[in-house]
């Protein structure tokens, strides 16, 4: 997969250069180029925002520099044989990112994030290029950032996560919270490791039966258990036929 960023702070993607999309992109599953905006500002202060039409507060990022950096950074994946990618614009009015989002954004070969600044970028850009591309503006949550940038990130790290050999053996995706199967929109239990005993507190007894029928009924109880606490909208979309049909299997 290949992704660009455009963006004016660059450097707030140097975390791409660290962990598991940095040991992607250094064994060549992963090509992330990070472009800075302001190099197709063409004035003598590299502007990227003017006022609102219509008024109001805050600043409007303009078409000029968008419309130039998007064009290049096509025509570059292009040249180089790249398939057509989509634009992925991180927007607290955007569609919520999900797990099933974020597997489908997995099967694009190449993805353009454009995080903006300011009040966000003027609509006519999106509007563009959507006209010959996939545009999907995303919400990261209901809440409200001061730039898309670590949208950026939380994107394509749950991305990048499920391309193929991007997590080593030790790690799975089977078994992630949302992931298909029985388990499947429940949140994930419990987890414990070495020492057996640390600061009075044990590990429960199930997990040391060696029982691993009864080890997946207790990691499903607790699954079950948290979301009910912590997502019970996610209970009803759980599948029990799904459980039973596990539970005949433990
Ligand atoms: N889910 C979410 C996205 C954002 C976001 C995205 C882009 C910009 C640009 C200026 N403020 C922004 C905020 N906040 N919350």
């Amino acid at each position: 997969m290949r992704i660009d960023v455009v963006t004016i702070f660059p450097e707030y993607l140097e975390p791409l250069n660290v962990s598991l999309v940095g040991k992607a992109r250094a064994a060549g599953r992963l090509d992330v180029r990070v472009h800075d905006l302001r190099g197709w500002a063409h004035d003598r202060h590299n502007t990227v925002d003017d006022t609102p039409y219509g008024g109001g507060p805050g600043m409007v990022m303009m078409t000029g520099p968008w419309g130039e950096a998007l064009d290049d950074v096509l025509a570059d994946g292009y040249e180089t044989g790249a398939a057509r990618p989509a634009l992925v614009v991180p927007t607290p009015s955007g569609r919520p990112f999900t797990q099933a989002l974020a597997v489908e954004l997995a099967a694009s070969p190449w993805l353009i994030f454009a995080p903006a600044r300011y009040e966000g970028i003027d609509t006519r850009v999106t509007a563009e290029y959507a006209t010959r591309l996939p545009v999907h503006e995303v919400s990261i949550g209901d809440y409200v950032l001061a730039g898309g940038e670590a949208a950026v990130l939380v994107i394509t790290e749950a991305v990048a996560r499920l391309l193929p050999g991007v997590l080593g053996n030790a790690q799975s995706h089977a078994d992630d919270s949302f992931a298909p199967g029985p388990m499947a929109d429940l949140l994930e239990g419990p987890v414990y490791t070495k020492p057996p005993q640390w600061r009075g507190r044990g590990i429960p007894d199930v997990l040391l039966s060696g029982h691993h029928g009864k080890i997946a009924r207790w990691r499903r109880d607790e699954a079950l258990r948290r979301t009910t606490a912590h997502r019970p909208d996610l209970i009803r979309r759980a599948d029990p036929a799904a459980f039973d049909k596990k539970d005949r299997e433990m």
